[in-house]
């Protein structure tokens, strides 16, 4: 998978110069055969894991893609290709109960993944809308914690990057405002602050169980709680260090001090114009008081320039934030009616596709030619570039011992091919349509395609994996 460079969460000060975490070398896509016999796995934590670090330390490490673990009640998964990764761990593709899962893991010693658990934990209690749901989760080995949650598409900053002008329509702009305003007021709702609003941790639900209308809110290893047992709310700490990804930061984030509701809303603020501009004036800034000056530089001599470009309701949402104090609940209603506004004024109707949607089905037609195509091109690195060579001198053992017709392997097979996906997308098994069409043709050529066989089926059976 190309790797996007992604905009990295500072966790704390003292983690500031935190190197990302790189792919071993040794990592590979294949399944290998790992750790045998599977020992008895660690008992589950349920909430935050209370660690002896010393012990840990020893033993802490990260999975890599191919390995697999086995939770308490045996259930195994394997960790697939790798989806991400983050600061603190790597982000795998796994199969769990017939349907495609997200595996996030991280170090044991870590400890970001517990209060992540604890917020989807509380989320589905609270049938958030927005949110992955949460299947499994634990320990292995008290190697690496794991939780293994809904799979997700490409995250907001991915999807934007890959835009021709790596910006979004203001049609795609307002609905995201929407839908990740809706997914902060659901946090926020049940007492959590994200404190690390951020393109990257916003992505759209699969097409294949019919979420990707819904952008979900991901990534809770910087949530805190901003109220007590009572449901009360906690009052500022002051200052207390920086917190969050320093390109979306608030500027109280800035000024070091404790963060409440009003910021998170800020940085969704940013995270939009981002969107619709594409780019933020502090794009290229890497000094975090730097970037803070630029924030405050849109407010004051660079106002005009900042708003030029972008719908007037935008000037009126950032004064709204800036008002908000400390412990106000930000207006969540009104924010929300001023993208309606947007959309009215612009005559966008409701029933709009996002823009992915439109570069995605372009481009899922590319890449099954060009996968057919690679196909193709492991059939002639077998010496089998012309399927007819020697089938004509081939007994066709489906035909009673007649001469069989061989296909030929050219372009409009891979034009078939490519229709086909379409129809099996819509519910035609595999087997029926592709085993029955084109393994049996392959067949009838001759044992020089029956030795490619395995190859190609194994080829065509990755066309239609995930
Ligand atoms: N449920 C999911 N489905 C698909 N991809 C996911 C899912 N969760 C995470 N990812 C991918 O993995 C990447 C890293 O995940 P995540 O942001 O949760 O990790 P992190 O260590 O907290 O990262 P960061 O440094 O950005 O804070 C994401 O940007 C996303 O591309």
């Amino acid at each position: 998978m190309v790797q996007i460079p992604n905009t990295p969460t500072l966790v704390a000060e003292e983690n500031v110069n935190h190197k990302r975490y790189k792919a071993q070398p040794q990592e590979s896509f294949a399944i290998q055969q790992v750790v045998k016999p599977v020992p008895a796995p660690e008992p589950r934590f349920r909430g935050p894991a209370i660690k002896d670090k010393s012990e840990s330390s020893r033993k802490d490490r990260l999975p890599v893609s191919g390995e697999y673990f086995e939770n308490e009640k045996g259930d195994r998964f394997i960790l697939r290709q790798k989806l991400g990764d983050g600061a603190m761990g790597h982000v795998f593709l796994s199969i769990f109960g017939g349907r495609t899962v997200a595996i996030k893991t991280e170090k044991y010693s870590t400890g970001m993944l517990p209060m992540e658990i604890k917020v989807l934990l509380s989320i589905k209690r609270n049938k958030g809308s927005h949110f992955c749901e949460i299947i499994d989760y634990g320990t292995i080995r008290r190697e690496y914690n794991y939780m293994v949650i809904s799979l997700l598409g490409k995250d907001l900053y991915r999807l934007r990057a890959e835009q021709p002008n790596r910006s979004f329509s203001l049609n795609t702009t307002t609905k995201i405002a929407l839908e990740t305003l809706e997914a902060i007021e659901e946090l926020h709702a049940i007492g959590y602050l994200s404190r690390d609003v951020k393109p990257s941790n916003f992505a759209p639900g699969m097409r294949e169980y019919g979420q990707h209308k819904t952008i979900y809110m991901f990534d809770f290893g910087l949530a805190k709680k901003y109220v007590d047992r009572e449901h009360k709310k906690l009052k500022s700490r002051g200052e207390v260090g920086w917190r969050g990804t320093v390109r979306y930061g608030s500027l109280q984030a800035h000024k070091r001090l404790d963060l409440g509701r009003r910021d998170d809303i800020e940085c969704w603020f940013y995270m939009l114009i981002e969107m619709y501009v594409g780019e933020l004036p502090w794009r290229h800034m890497t000094d975090r008081a730097l970037v803070g000056q630029a924030k405050l530089a849109v407010r004051n001599e660079s106002r005009q320039v900042f708003f030029n470009r972008i719908p007037r309701q935008f000037e009126t949402i950032m004064g709204m934030i800036d008002g908000y104090a400390f412990e106000v609940r930000p207006e969540y209603k009104q924010l929300k009616a001023l993208i309606m506004e947007i959309r009215l004024e612009n005559g966008i109707p409701d029933r709009c596709k996002w823009d992915w949607q439109i570069e995605e089905s372009q481009h899922s037609e590319l890449t099954e030619t060009t996968s057919v195509m690679s196909d193709l091109a492991i059939l002639a690195e077998q010496g089998i570039t012309n399927y007819t060579d020697r089938a004509h001198e081939r007994i066709d053992p489906l035909r009673n011992g007649s001469m069989s017709t061989p296909p030929i392997v050219n372009t409009s097979n891979i034009v078939e091919v490519t229709k086909m996906k379409g129809s099996i997308t819509r519910g035609c098994s595999f087997s029926q349509k592709i085993k029955k069409k084109y393994i049996l043709d392959f067949r009838k050529t001759g044992s020089a395609s029956r030795r490619c066989l395995p190859v190609y089926r194994r080829k065509l059976c990755m066309l239609f994996d995930y």
